[in-house]
C-alpha cells in the first residue's frame, strides 16, 4: 500500500501522522510511504529521518493526497485537505465530527472512507487511539489553567499550592476518566486542592484505591457539580461519551454563580465542549472571558507538546496503522471489531451512530458498511 503523510496544517499544530520508526515499519512490511517535506520538524523530526527510514519526502501535500491509497494525519482534515481526498481513499486521523457538520458533509460528499482516532475502542473498554493525547491534554490542563490564573492573564491571580498560610487553589475537575484523572494527578502535585466529579461508581472506586491521597471524589449530579464549581478557582472539563457531542453541563447563567476571575479549561472542546460558554480556540490566542470566567478550550493541546505528543500517538496508532497496510480496512476492519467501531465514514455514508444522533444524520451500521 501508498501510505502518505501530509504536514499538519491547523494553526499552531506541530505534530506529525507517522513518526520515523513508524514509517520504517511500514517499509519493513512492504509498503511505500511519502512524507511531505517537513511535516516532521515541528516534532524534532528531519527529512533526513525519514529518509533513513525508508520514506520518500514529497514536496507538496497534493501529490501526497494524489498518489496515496492511506492518508495518516492527526488533527481532522481542514477545508483545504478536504478536497483533496477521493473516493476510495482511506483516512486514519482524529475526526470528532459530532460538533463538525462541515466537515461530516465534506468526508461524506468526497467518497472516501474516514477511521476515527477517537472512536476506536479497546478490549478493556478504552480509547487506545485517544488516551495517549488525553494523557497529555490531562496533564497540560493545570499547567495552562495556572498561567490563566494569574493576574495578568486575566486570572484571579490564586497560586496553585498557595504558601506557608495561605490556603492552596481549588481545582475541580469534571470527569475522571484519562483526562481527568492526569489533570487530578499534576493539579495535586502543584499542591491544589482537588476533587474529581464522575458519573460511573466504578470509576470512583477505582479513583479513590489509587489516589486517595491524592485527591477527592464526588458524584457528579447536578446539584454536587454546580457547588463545587461555585468554589472552585479552575474547573477542568473532561466529560466524554464516545463519539458524542460533549452533554452541557453549566449554561452561561450558572457562571454568574463563579468566583470572579476563576478559570474554566475545557478539554472536552474537540466534542463540542461541556460548558455552554465554550468556544473552540487555538494555541495563537487560546483564552477569553465571558462575565469576568477566563476560558481556555484549545481543541489541540497536545500540540504544544509536539514531540512528547507525536511519540506517543505514535507508539498508539501504529499496530492498527500496519493491520490497515498490510490487510486493506475492509479485513482489518472484519478481524478486529475494535478498529472497525473506528469507522465513521464510508463511500458517501456515515457509519458512526453517536455522530448521526447529533448531526440527524442517518447511518449505516459499520457491519454493512464492509459489504459495500
Ligand atoms: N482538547 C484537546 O486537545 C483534547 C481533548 N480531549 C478530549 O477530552 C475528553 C475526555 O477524554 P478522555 O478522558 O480520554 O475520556 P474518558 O472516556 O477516559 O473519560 C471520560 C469520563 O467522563 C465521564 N462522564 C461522562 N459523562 C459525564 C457527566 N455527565 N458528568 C461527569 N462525568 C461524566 C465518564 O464516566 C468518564 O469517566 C474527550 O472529549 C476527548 O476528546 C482529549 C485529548 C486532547
Ligand atoms: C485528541 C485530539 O483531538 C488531539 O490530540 O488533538
Ligand atoms: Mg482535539
Amino acid at each position: 500500500m501508498h501510505i502518505g503523510c501530509p504536514k499538519e496544517i491547523k494553526p499552531q499544530e506541530f505534530r506529525v501522522g507517522l513518526t520515523p520508526n513508524a514509517a520504517r515499519e511500514a517499509v519493513v512490511h512492504g509498503h511505500t510511504v511519502s512524507i511531505e517535506t517537513q511535516a516532521g520538524i515541528g516534532a524534532g523530526f528531519t527529512d533526513e529521518d525519514y529518509v533513513d527510514a525508508g520514506a520518500a519526502i514529497i514536496a507538496t501535500a497534493v501529490e501526497i493526497f494524489a498518489a496515496a491509497d492511506m492518508i495518516v494525519k492527526v488533527k481532522e482534515p481542514q477545508p483545504v485537505e478536504r478536497k483533496m481526498l477521493r473516493e476510495g481513499q482511506l483516512l486514519f486521523t482524529y475526526l470528532h465530527l459530532a460538533p463538525d457538520p462541515e466537515q461530516t458533509k465534506d468526508l461524506m460528499a468526497s467518497g472516501c472512507t474516514a477511521i476515527a482516532y477517537e472512536t476506536v475502542t479497546d478490549a478493556n473498554g478504552g480509547l487506545p487511539l485517544l488516551a495517549p493525547m488525553s494523557e497529555v491534554a490531562g496533564r497540560l490542563a493545570p499547567q495552562v489553567g495556572s498561567w490563566t490564573l494569574q493576574k495578568a492573564n486575566g486570572g484571579r491571580g490564586v497560586l496553585m499550592g498557595g504558601v506557608p498560610g495561605v490556603g492552596p487553589a481549588r481545582v475541580v475537575v469534571i470527569g475522571g476518566g484519562v483526562v481527568g484523572t492526569h489533570a487530578a494527578r499534576v493539579a495535586a502535585g502543584m499542591g491544589a486542592d482537588v476533587t474529581v466529579l464522575d458519573r460511573s461508581l466504578p470509576r470512583m472506586r477505582y479513583l479513590d484505591d489509587v489516589f486517595a491521597r491524592d485527591f477527592k471524589t464526588m458524584y457528579a449530579s447536578a446539584g454536587n457539580t454546580i457547588e463545587m464549581v461555585r468554589e472552585a478557582d479552575m474547573v477542568i472539563g473532561a466529560v466524554l461519551i464516545p463519539g458524542a457531542a460533549a452533554p452541557k453541563l453549566i449554561s452561561r447563567a450558572q457562571l454568574s454563580e463563579m468566583k470572579q476571575g476563576a478559570v474554566i479549561v475545557d478539554v472536552a472542546i474537540d466534542q463540542g465542549g461541556c460548558f455552554e460558554t465554550s468556544k473552540a480556540t487555538t494555541h495563537q490566542d487560546p483564552i477569553y472571558d465571558v462575565d469576568g470566567i477566563m476560558h481556555y478550550c484549545v481543541a489541540n493541546m497536545p500540540g504544544a507538546v509536539a514531540r512528547t505528543s507525536t511519540i506517543a500517538l505514535g507508539n498508539a496508532t501504529m499496530p492498527f496503522m500496519l493491520a490497515l497496510a498490510n490487510k486493506g480496512w475492509r479485513q482489518a476492519c472484519e478481524d478486529d471489531a475494535h478498529l472497525l467501531n473506528g469507522l465513521n465514514v464510508h463511500a458517501g455514508q456515515l457509519t458512526y451512530y453517536a455522530v448521526g444522533k447529533a448531526l440527524g444524520i442517518d447511518v449505516l451500521s459499520p457491519q454493512l458498511a464492509l459489504k459495500v
